[in-house]
């Protein structure tokens, strides 16, 4: 993948494209080929069949009506069911002309005798729940294939604006919207098709969207080389406190799986603790302003595993000595109560709880609320979740999928910490790294099989950190070679 092809434009953003490309490609041009590419998609995953096309009365509708042409054309029995007629004169109402075929009552005993229903009613721009009539023919459709977005679904936040059923299909065009991937939206689309519809490239450009959905191809990972040392690959060093040493070392753990080339904990009195676990694991006893001689240790985690009182201690320090900090858990409740305790970290990974506790709850938008915070204390945010969210102070966000439900279990949240800050000393930027180790992280807890522990993560991290670097170097569809990882460039 690609970062242009990985880029999400909101309903705003899209229909600006289309005014812009107005000048050099037909709206009418653009549904023909949409409405095309639905047809085609619904071909290739069913039988003809007796299909309902429900069309609304604005170019979601127009899909519809050209998708309905095409689909009687591959031999489908189709009818169509107009919610409202599309205004005179529109590019809809020219692909409500088109359409020769029979036309049905908008009623959900016409939805129950299809057995497949498209959905074009209203696409990702709706904002609004869509009425209840609207909602009982959706649910009583028994096959659903959505047009753009299942309506009813914010293209912009995924929020889900009424009782929706799940779509087996849904496709979309020229970029997916931040909703396809938000949660709870992208739990009701199914099957994600993006066609290319011929909008020409330069014009997605230049909308200048800066939101993209988190793959390799948006940052490129490091891999190992026959040159790789110790610290070429990257040295990370963390906090490790007396009360909850087992957070402290699971990052410690998660650093060590996704290749670090050293790890270090700098435990102070309880360095006893750690010194009873993983014997590959260097455990220092001094002061932590007599480490900070060492600049080889610049990327540092603090915040798994301490108090309050020990944060305080230890935070300002990394800080005053302009080490790359990440920070997490104890670190955030105690910037919590003066978020300029957070000023120069460069990032923080908070799930929502820990969010809401630093910046108040994000509300609808969470990826709005995630930049401002980002912008707030000028640090990456990685607002953890099921879509973790990854947001930049200049603007940049990426949404995660990459991931399941065995993530959601204590220490999880250590081991990322660690995968982070094995890409920061491994020399990638502070935003990318964040997106790198969330995908690695998703990648290992994908491999980690049914309800494992924490722990159970880092057997998989070193083969999804391969496969991040595997993905990083794939060809482009195009044939030309994405660039290949040099180690001099992150040593
Ligand atoms: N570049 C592309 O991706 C292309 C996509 N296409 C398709 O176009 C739609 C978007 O079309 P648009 O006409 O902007 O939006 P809708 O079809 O969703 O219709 C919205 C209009 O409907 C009115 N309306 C009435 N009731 C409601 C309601 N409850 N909620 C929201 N909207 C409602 C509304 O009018 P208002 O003034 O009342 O707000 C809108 O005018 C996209 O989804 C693709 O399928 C193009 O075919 C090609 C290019
Ligand atoms: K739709």
């Amino acid at each position: 993948m690609t970062a242009e092809s990985l880029l999400l434009l909101t309903p705003k953003e899209c229909g600006a494209l289309d005014r812009r490309a107005s000048a050099e490609i037909s709206v009418r041009d653009l549904m023909e080929r949409a409405g095309w590419s639905v047809a085609r998609a619904v071909r290739r995953r069913w039988r003809p069949c007796r299909a309902l096309v429900l069309c609304g009365p604005g170019n979601n509708g127009g899909d519809g009506y050209v998708a309905a042409r095409h689909l009687a054309a591959f031999g489908f029995a189709v009818r169509v069911a107009p919610l409202a007629p599309p205004r005179e004169g529109s590019d809809a109402a020219w692909a409500a002309r088109e359409w020769r075929g029979p036309l049905a009552p908008f009623t959900p005993d016409e939805v129950r005798r299809a057995d497949l229903v498209i959905d074009g009613l209203f696409g990702a721009g709706l904002d609004r729940a869509p009425d209840e009539r609207i909602v009982a023919m959706l649910n009583a459709a028994r096959d659903l294939v959505a047009i753009d977005m299942l309506t009813g679904i914010d293209g912009a936040t995924g929020a889900v604006l009424a009782e929706l059923p799940v779509a087996a299909l849904t496709v979309t065009f020229v970029r997916f919207k931040p909703g396809h991937f938000l949660l709870p939206g992208h739990e009701h689309l199914g099957e994600l098709v993006c066609a290319d519809i011929g909008m020409p490239d330069p014009l997605v450009a230049a909308v200048g969207s800066r939101l993209w959905h988190n793959a390799p191809g948006l940052w490129t990972v490091p891999g190992m080389t026959v040159e790789s040392h110790k610290y070429s690959r990257g040295v990370v060093s963390l906090c490790g406190g007396a009360a909850m040493p087992g957070a402290a070392r699971l990052a410690a753990a998660g650093a060590r799986a996704s290749g670090a080339g050293l790890v270090r904990i700098n435990a102070g009195d309880s360095a006893a603790l750690y010194r009873l676990g993983a014997p590959g694991l260097v455990v220092d006893s001094e002061p932590l302003a007599a480490l900070m001689e060492d600049e080889r240790r610049k990327v540092w985690v603090c915040g798994p595993g301490l108090e309050p009182d020990e944060v305080a201690a230890a935070l300002p320090v990394l800080l005053g000595a302009n080490r790359t900090v990440l920070a997490d858990a104890g670190a955030l409740t105690w910037g919590a109560a003066d978020l300029s305790r957070l000023r120069g970290v460069a990032a923080v990974t908070p799930h929502l709880g820990e969010f809401t506790r630093l910046f108040g709850a994000p509300g609808r938008d969470r990826v709005a609320a995630a930049r401002e915070a980002a912008a707030r204390i000028e640090a990456v945010v990685v607002l953890k979740g099921p879509d973790t969210i990854i947001a930049a102070p200049d603007g940049r966000a990426a949404i995660n999928t990459h991931a399941g439900p065995a993530l959601a279990t204590a220490g999880s949240g250590d081991t990322l910490a660690g995968v982070i800050a094995t890409l920061l000393a491994a020399g990638m930027p502070v935003w990318e790294a964040c997106c790198g180790g969330v995908w690695i992280h998703g990648e290992a807890g994908l491999r980690a099989g049914d309800w494992p522990i924490a722990e159970d993560f880092d057997r998989h991290l070193g083969a999804a950190r391969a496969e991040a670097v595997r993905r990083c170097r794939r060809p482009l569809r195009d044939g030309v070679p994405t660039r290949l990882v040099n180690r001099s460039e992150f040593m």
